[in-house]
């Protein structure tokens, strides 16, 4: 086992592995609180963290293209940032304009605040000076924000936001809660976000990524030891990496095998309304690499079926008068399979065979009508009954519908997904801009990167089949639900990526999107 701290670990991981973490503001606070009480100086923290920020404006807006930079100063330690970096950039060339509006400033920023006045930088107390900068660097706050921006502090931020160039956010842009990335009273609008150390909640949370930009990390050197004494050796919140995901996923199989051993799913969709639906969770839980792949659709349906996928083992079931699936055939023997994805595609008519894979022992992927149906035969009660692992895979109004009093109880959409998993003993994958995988005990795994280009019909087929197919096959590697859950998600949301970066956020739909499944794992294997 490689020391966290040791020299081998921090120069070969400590880049890929600080990237995992995420903290509160009080986390944040009590991790930076022991490194001071070790005996770090703030003020030494402070000039390396605004070294390394000077350097990464530096790189990105030379003082030939943006030679006048308008620095916006907050009371605290965020406007001690700015301040620092604002006598960097001046020493280096650049014509700096300081927006200071605060008269009380904490100890350590007044001290910046005096010594920047000795050099003849320009202050000023009206946002109006700064309006002809080529860059804007935003110091106002960081995680230290605890009320609504209110007044001329308020009117100046909007003024901000109305102007065209480039805004540099200082560790969250200045409005933002740390934690559920709200904005408070008003927010600014960055371009580029650059988070200090850790990342903050904030940069997980759906409703904060109109204000956060591009966003990067600046990792100043948090011992790990810190972090960990904090957060402890398994945080209960995980950023995943594409470490974490690629070592979940079944890429490797032993040198002799068989298809069986390489999982048997059986897929529960479509109807006469949603045919495409079974045919986009078929053609990705083919994908997935899954061993066997079984799908029952209705009867009207087979041969669409086999004429999609030839090598899944398709069988047609009884339908009712609307072309829904009126029940699954008597004589299936469900433990052929180590799991099963119902939903896509299904139609609420099809609640019969929803409860039917519900009553099974197997581990069941539920998404799409199958998540409705749940919600109209009783969350809980439903899923306290079953003895075998469920993951629920919901957007926003389907997390509703199941869960109407967490998601009325909590504008913090992670909260809703762990509280939802730990009510209900499912995993919880809520999806959204930001997706969050909660687990029963508590545990739960942020997304970070996801496209828009995935906001279309279909998308939602394509991750119920590959989890589908990845879950029968990590049931049998003996691979935790969770992990399955969150490397789905990722590969998903890479291919997605992928796809979006060749043919533009207006070329990606869900058909294509398989087609992009593989290739975004060539650069992982
Ligand atoms: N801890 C450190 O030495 C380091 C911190 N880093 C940077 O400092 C900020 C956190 O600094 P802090 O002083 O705790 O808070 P802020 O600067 O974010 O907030 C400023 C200050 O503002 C007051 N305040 C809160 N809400 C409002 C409001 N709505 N209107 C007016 N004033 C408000 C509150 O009293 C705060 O004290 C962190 O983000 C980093 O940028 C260093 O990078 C590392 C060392
Ligand atoms: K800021």
């Amino acid at each position: 086992m490689i020391h966290p701290d040791s020299k081998q670990f921090l120069g070969l991981n400590r880049s890929q592995s600080i990237q995992r973490f995420v903290v509160t503001a009080e986390q944040m606070s009590h991790i930076e609180g022991r490194v001071f009480a070790a005996g770090m100086p703030v003020a030494a923290l402070m000039e390396k963290v605004a070294g390394l920020i000077t350097a990464w404006v530096r790189s990105r807006f030379s003082v030939s293209q943006f030679p006048r930079v308008g620095v916006l100063v907050g009371p605290g330690h965020n406007g001690g940032d700015a301040l620092v970096v604002a006598r960097e950039l001046h020493v280096s060339g650049y014509e700096v304009k300081l927006y200071q509006p605060f008269s009380q400033l904490k100890d350590l920023t007044a001290s910046h605040a005096q010594y920047i006045a000795s050099l003849g930088i320009s202050v000023q107390d009206q946002i109006e000076a700064l309006a002809s900068c080529d860059l804007v660097i935003d110091g106002l706050f960081g995680f230290g924000l605890t009320r609504s921006l209110e007044g001329a502090i308020a009117a100046a931020v909007d003024q901000v936001n109305q102007w065209s160039q480039p805004v540099v956010s200082i560790d969250l842009p200045s409005g933002l809660h740390t934690d559920t990335g709200a904005v408070l009273g008003t927010a600014i609008q960055a371009t580029h976000t650059l988070c200090l150390g850790l990342w903050k909640r904030a940069f997980l949370q759906e409703q904060a990524l109109a204000y956060m930009g591009e966003s990067h990390l600046i990792d100043f050197g948090l011992p790990l030891a810190d972090i960990t004494a904090v957060l402890g050796e398994t945080p209960k919140l995980q950023r995943i990496t594409p470490a974490m995901a690629i070592e979940s996923l079944p890429l490797s199989r032993p040198a002799t095998t068989h298809k069986y051993k390489q999982g048997h799913l059986l897929l529960v969709c479509g109807s006469r309304q949603y045919m495409g639906a079974a045919v986009l969770a078929g053609l990705s839980a083919r994908a997935s690499g899954v061993g066997m792949l079984s799908i029952a659709v209705p009867e009207s349906m087979r041969l669409l079926l086999i004429a999609q996928l030839p090598d899944a083992l398709v069988m047609g079931c009884s339908e009712d008068d609307t072309g829904a699936m009126a029940q699954l055939p008597e004589d299936l023997e469900m433990e052929k399979y180590n799991a099963i994805a119902c939903g896509c595609g299904v139609t609420p008519a099809a609640s019969p065979v929803v409860q039917q894979v519900l009553a099974r022992d197997r581990p069941v992927v539920l998404d799409a009508d199958g998540l409705n149906i749940l919600a109209n035969l009783a969350t809980l009660p439903t899923l306290k009954a079953r003895t075998a692992p469920t993951i629920l895979t919901p957007h926003w109004g389907e997390f509703k519908r199941l869960f109407p009093e967490l998601a009325e109880a909590s504008d913090d959409r992670i909260t809703a997904a762990q509280q939802a998993a730990q009510q209900s003993g499912a995993v919880v994958l809520l999806k959204g801009a930001r997706t969050t995988i909660a687990s029963p005990n508590g545990t739960a795994w942020l997304n970070p990167e996801s496209t828009p280009a995935l906001a279309r019909g279909g998308t939602g087929d394509v991750l119920t089949g590959l989890m589908g197919g990845l879950l029968a096959q990590g049931v049998l590697r003996g691979t935790a639900i969770e992990q399955v859950v969150f490397s789905a998600a990722w590969w998903h949301a890479q291919a997605g990526i992928m796809a979006a970066t060749e043919r533009s956020e207006l070329g990606v739909d869900a058909s294509t999107l398989i087609h992009y499944l593989i290739p975004a794992l060539q650069p992982y294997c």
